[in-house]
């Protein structure tokens, strides 16, 4: 187990002697807001004072920064940079200022994450943008810095396309109506559920049986159709990974009522992309909540062979592999309405 504090409840830094070395990088990016007085000097993508060029002192300061963070921050490690790169766009919108939106990416060869490194690289880089163009105004705003990729490590979700899948295909036979088309958000909720991993997912699919939602609200949505016999979620699940097997999916059922960002977004920072999948644990059993949760690659393998051996139960696929399970924040989030009485009781 790695922590900052040792024994004795003082700081320190974590020893990381038994972790293995890997490609890593890491991406940060911040705002610099100008004031329009700024736009005089600006030349294409460079702001040429008497100073200097802007934009290239920053990328210079920002380098050397990089380089320098483990001297800056208590417990950081120094780690070697085999790489750092920045991109720089001056961004006017006709606004009375302007915004240069620096971006710098780190990366490495080793034990730990290069995040500290970036950050610390688009700060020192703003700063120094404040330093060059501060005689001209001190309106100067330095906003947003954030981390926005990191790969390597055991977090590299983000390097894969993530897709959305909806499953719709049931036939609701105990709710004797069609689940996808309840509405308990102000739509139906087969919408609500596309709507919302549209937030995150490069592409959404229902999934759904054969002609299934023509004539119905969700008809216009894409769709991808059970190939094959529907025999229960694991027909759209495979369809899903065989249709588009080089990105990761977010899985999430139609009845799934509670289902939000917030759970969305815990389980998109906790994937992991060297398992099959990391799901919701169902806490009352300890199993994956194989319905909400987000498949990677590795899956297809797996749920082809599953219909190989005529095992159609999700839950038992996933516990043929290796999957990781997270903790919902609160067990009334990943519950399903299956029957008029589920309905009722949430009600
Ligand atoms: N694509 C696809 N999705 C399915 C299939 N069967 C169930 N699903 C979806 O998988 C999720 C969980 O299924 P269930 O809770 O059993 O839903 P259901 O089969 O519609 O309900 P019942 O008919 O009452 O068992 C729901 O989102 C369903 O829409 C199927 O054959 N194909
Ligand atoms: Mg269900």
């Amino acid at each position: 187990m790695f922590t900052h504090l040792d024994e004795n409840q003082q700081p320190r830094m974590v020893d990381i002697s038994q972790k293995v070395a890997g490609d890593r990088r890491a991406v940060a990016q911040c705002i610099v807001q100008l004031p329009k007085a700024i736009k005089d000097y600006l030349t294409g993508q460079e702001i040429v004072l008497k100073k200097g060029p802007v934009i290239q002192t920053a990328i210079i300061a920002g380098t050397m920064a990089v380089k320098k963070t483990a001297d800056l921050i208590p417990f950081c490690h120094t780690l070697p940079i085999h790489g750092c790169k920045f991109d720089v766009k001056i961004v006017d919108q006709g606004q009375d200022y302007l915004e240069i939106i620096l971006q710098c990416a780190v990366n490495t060869n080793y034990k730990t994450g290069v995040e500290m490194e970036a950050l610390c690289g688009v700060s020192v880089a703003a700063l120094a943008i404040y330093d060059m163009c501060k005689s001209i105004s001190s309106e100067i705003i330095i906003k947003n810095t954030q981390l926005i990729e990191k790969t390597g490590g055991k977090a590299d979700i983000k390097q894969t396309p993530l897709y959305g899948l909806v499953l719709t295909g049931g036939k609701s036979k105990r709710m004797g109506k069609d689940k996808a088309l309840i509405n308990y958000q102000g739509q139906p909720h087969g919408q609500y559920i596309y709507d919302l991993l549209s937030k995150y997912c490069e592409q959404v699919f229902l999934s759904a049986r054969p002609g299934q939602w023509q004539g119905t609200a969700l008809e216009n949505l894409p769709t991808l159709v059970d190939e094959g016999e529907s025999v229960g979620p694991m027909s759209g699940i495979l369809t899903a990974l065989q249709s588009y097997p080089q990105v990761n999916w977010l899985i999430i059922a139609c009845d799934l009522v509670y289902i939000n960002s917030t759970m969305v977004e815990k389980l998109i920072a906790h994937a992991r992309q060297d398992l099959v999948a990391t799901c919701y644990e169902n806490a009352d059993q300890g199993f994956p909540e194989a319905l909400c949760g987000i498949y990677t690659p590795l899956a297809l393998k797996l749920f082809t062979k599953a219909k190989h051996i005529g095992l159609h139960c999700p839950v038992k696929i996933l516990q043929m592999a290796d999957y990781q399970l997270i903790k919902p924040d609160n067990l009334l989030d990943i519950a399903n309405v299956n029957s008029p009485e589920d309905y009722v009781q949430i009600n």
